[in-house]
């Protein structure tokens, strides 16, 4: 599909040099969500995802996650509302996480480390045609942040965790059909927090609204644990590297506001 499109995720390694310089540079992500300072703005809207899961395409290994992708040729799994003006289409979602529950995530709550975060990701089909523009232009993506902690079992995850040894190696692909990421969302989505900010992973553009909920969903320890047990290296490498601390370090604020939808 074309978010998956290999230029934008393909040159990503495990543990890639940070770039210098990103050009602007100050609207960079992940960030520390400082909450006393976020702003609440009553005209924030409810978000409204609607999936259709039937557009659920494949799994795909990239070297750095794993994607869950999603057929985005047509409107049949958009996100609208909240802080968002336009329509954005469902491309596909991932994780980060770390080699231990003690970290993981990429955004922090008053440094708060969670050990894993879901992100869901959706592009502007109202300003773009294709995938590959919207994520080189500011308003470009959407992204849902999602923190996991540890605890009960996730029964809607449990489906996607089957799947993952087919996928172990880089560039590992296994046909995955019918998941719906909305069961993934906590209860509460009206909470959340939102800002302009950058892929976390290159080409790191500044094209992200980022809408990163403030409750949390759970998974059990050994459901993350089949998440370590994927690998950065394809099959064809003699060093096998285990995918763990897949997050990127956080990024100066520079000023940028957080607002809240929640008071
Ligand atoms: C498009 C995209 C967004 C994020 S946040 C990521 O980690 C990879 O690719
Ligand atoms: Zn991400």
């Amino acid at each position: 599909t074309a978010c998956s499109s290999k230029y934008v995720l393909s040159h990503m390694h495990p543990m890639w040099q940070e770039p210098l310089a990103i050009p602007g540079g100050d609207r960079q992500s992940p960030i520390d969500i400082v909450v006393r300072k976020s702003l609440f703005d009553p005209h924030l809207k409810p978000l409204v995802p609607a999936y259709d899961p039937q557009t659920c395409q494949q799994i795909w290994n990239n070297g750095y996650s794993f994607l869950v992708e999603y057929d985005d040729t047509t409107d049949k799994s958009t996100l609208k509302g909240g802080p968002l003006e336009d329509q954005f289409r469902l491309c596909q979602f991932h994780f980060h996480w770390g080699e231990s529950n003690a970290w993981g995530s990429e955004h922090t709550v008053d440094r708060k480390l969670f050990p894993a975060e879901l992100h869901i990701v959706h592009w502007n089909t109202e300003k773009y045609d294709l995938f590959e523009e919207a994520v080189m232009e500011e308003n470009g993506l959407a992204v849902i942040g999602v923190f996991l902690k540890i605890g009960k079992r996730h029964e809607g995850l449990q489906k996607l965790v089957d799947a993952l040894p087919a996928v172990r190696h880089k560039d590992s692909t296994v046909d995955f059909e019918r998941f719906d990421p909305a069961c993934l969302l906590p209860s509460n989505i009206n909470d959340y927090w939102t800002y302009h900010g950058s892929l976390t992973t290159p080409p790191l553009t500044e094209a992200v609204t980022w809408i990163v909920m403030k409750q949390h969903i759970e998974v059990s320890h050994d459901q993350l644990a089949v998440f370590r047990s994927l690998l950065f290296t394809s099959a064809e490498e003699e060093v096998q590297k285990g995918m763990v601390n897949n997050f990127r370090v956080q990024q100066p604020l520079r000023g940028r506001p957080i607002r809240s939808s929640f008071s």
